[in-house]
């Protein structure tokens, strides 16, 4: 936009800035407690994007899962909170001024809102909890613009002409399904595609309960491959616009949108102090209107395994929480399988066979994923629904039995997996059901297990399984 004046180098920020505007205009309203979307995009765009959550009037958070595209605000600039997100609540430094020109400061000094803010800015604050939000809770930041954000021209519908980006749903777009689903990577567009037109719902979680008892407002899950640098993920705010472009050209990818509560670090309990995603290494733009509002490098997660025996919960390597009322359950978490050391000593390593209370959407961002030798492909995703089994698949099983018990220290390395998992059940859209990337067969990839089940005791270290295994060779 003309009038906005690009500030200072945004901290951290390792994409060179480009200036965009805004152009097409969105406005998306929610009723559902968690949607996910992907988005396959094929040429450079510029785009302005206002996610407006209006059920119950509260602003939401949106998180991005950032590979390959750039983001860019189209008008946000930031001084006093200096860009910290209001959707994360992760301590960055709080009260950083504005720079203009990089050495001289505009955050007001005394006050956030001055007669006369520095510079002749006008101050305009963002809530991302209601006014009155208990105070360990409450987040805003005061924002130093060139002109305020109520300077513009009224919104103009913009919905992709294939009609399979969805808020609102119900019995005819969406339906719960205990079947695993797995979707093969979709092929990035030939023909011109911007992000609006290559992003689509695959599915969403809607807690009528929840809704009904105005216990927690519905959110949407949306999913995408967006970033610069293939391995980073971003949170995005609600109610912020943002320009998305494309500088290493056509990307695909996942964005997950929920609506109810902000992420946040999770806490780290027994672990101590250090570990996981640490706060230093989400990158906050100081003073600058086009970023991110918080952006992460997953390779920078420092993961947890386990050093002797068993196979740890995924919980263990959450980057990101959105937590529900109720302690230990999320609205969403974002989990993800980095690239790691597997020392498990007479323990069965990969992933277990499992079926959890909880949903599990996969994405695969490159490599190869420890549970599955076959057919989850980078771009693909899959889908286990509350109490859905799965785990790993034939040959992973096989290949891991066949180790033996004298497998030595094994590192996994190239891959980036992550899971989306909610404690809402989702409901997922025809067009992923019909889609000719969903995968038909994938319930084959179990069906080869065989019983080793033998009428004689097994040995604790798993000798005598092995032997069994071998007989049936
Ligand atoms: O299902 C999956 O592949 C995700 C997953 C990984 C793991 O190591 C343990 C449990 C789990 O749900
Ligand atoms: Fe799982």
């Amino acid at each position: 936009m003309e009038e906005d004046i690009q500030v200072s180098e945004p901290v951290n920020c390792r994409s060179p800035p480009v200036v965009t505007s805004p152009i097409v205009g969105f406005t998306q309203f929610c009723f559902a407690n968690c949607t996910v979307h992907k988005f396959l995009i094929s040429r450079r765009i510029f785009f302005f994007f206002f996610f407006s959550f209006i059920n119950k009037l509260a602003i939401r958070g949106i998180l991005i899962e950032l590979i390959e595209v750039k983001i860019n605000y189209g008008d946000q600039k930031f001084g006093g909170a200096a860009g910290v997100s209001r959707g994360v609540e992760i301590p960055v430094r709080l009260r950083e001024p504005l720079l203009i020109g990089g050495d001289r400061w505009s955050s007001p000094s005394r006050t956030e809102q001055p007669l006369v803010c520095p510079y002749g800015l006008y101050a305009e604050q963002i809530s991302g909890t209601s006014f009155t939000s208990p105070r360990k809770l409450n987040q805003r930041s005061w924002l130093y613009r060139v002109k305020p954000s109520v300077t513009h021209e009224p919104f103009r519908p913009r919905v992709p002409k294939h009609g399979k980006l969805v808020s609102e749903f119900n019995e005819s777009n969406s339906s719960a399904t205990p079947t695993q689903l797995r979707w093969k990577p979709a092929e990035v567009p030939e023909s011109p595609t911007d992000f609006v037109d290559g992003l689509y719902t695959v599915e969403n979680t809607l807690d009528y309960d929840l809704v009904n008892a105005l216990l927690s407002s519905p959110a949407v899950i949306h999913i995408a491959d967006l970033c610069s640098f293939r391995d980073s993920s971003a949170c995005l705010t609600v109610g912020f616009r943002f320009v998305v472009d494309l500088p290493d050209g056509p990307s695909r990818g996942y964005v997950a949108e929920i609506f109810g509560t902000h992420f946040q670090l999770p806490d780290l309990g027994p672990i101590g102090a250090n570990g996981l995603a640490a706060s230093r290494d989400f990158l906050v733009p100081v003073a600058w209107f086009e970023h991110i509002s918080v952006q992460y490098d997953l390779s920078k997660f420092c993961p947890y395994n386990t050093v002797l025996m068993d196979h740890g919960d995924p919980s263990i390597n959450t980057v990101l929480t959105a937590p529900t009322d109720r302690p230990g359950v999320a609205l969403l978490d974002f989990v993800i399988f980095p690239p790691r050391w597997l020392v498990a000593e007479h323990t069965f390593r990969p992933p277990y066979y499992h079926r959890n209370c909880m949903s599990e959407f996969m994405g695969l961002i490159y490599g190869g994923y420890e549970a599955k030798a076959d057919g989850f492909l980078p771009g693909g995703a899959s889908l286990h629904s509350c109490m859905t089994p799965h785990g790993p698949d034939t040959k992973t099983y096989e290949a891991t039995i066949a180790l033996g018990n004298e497998a030595g220290p094994r590192p996994i390395s190239n891959t980036m997996a992550f899971m989306f998992e909610s404690c809402l059940m989702p409901r997922v859209c025809p067009w992923a059901l019909e889609s000719p990337y969903m995968d038909h067969d994938y319930y084959q990839c179990w069906i080869g297990l065989k019983s080793h089940f033998a009428c004689e005791i097994v040995s604790e270290d798993g000798q005598d399984v092995e032997n069994e295994h071998a007989k049936k060779k």
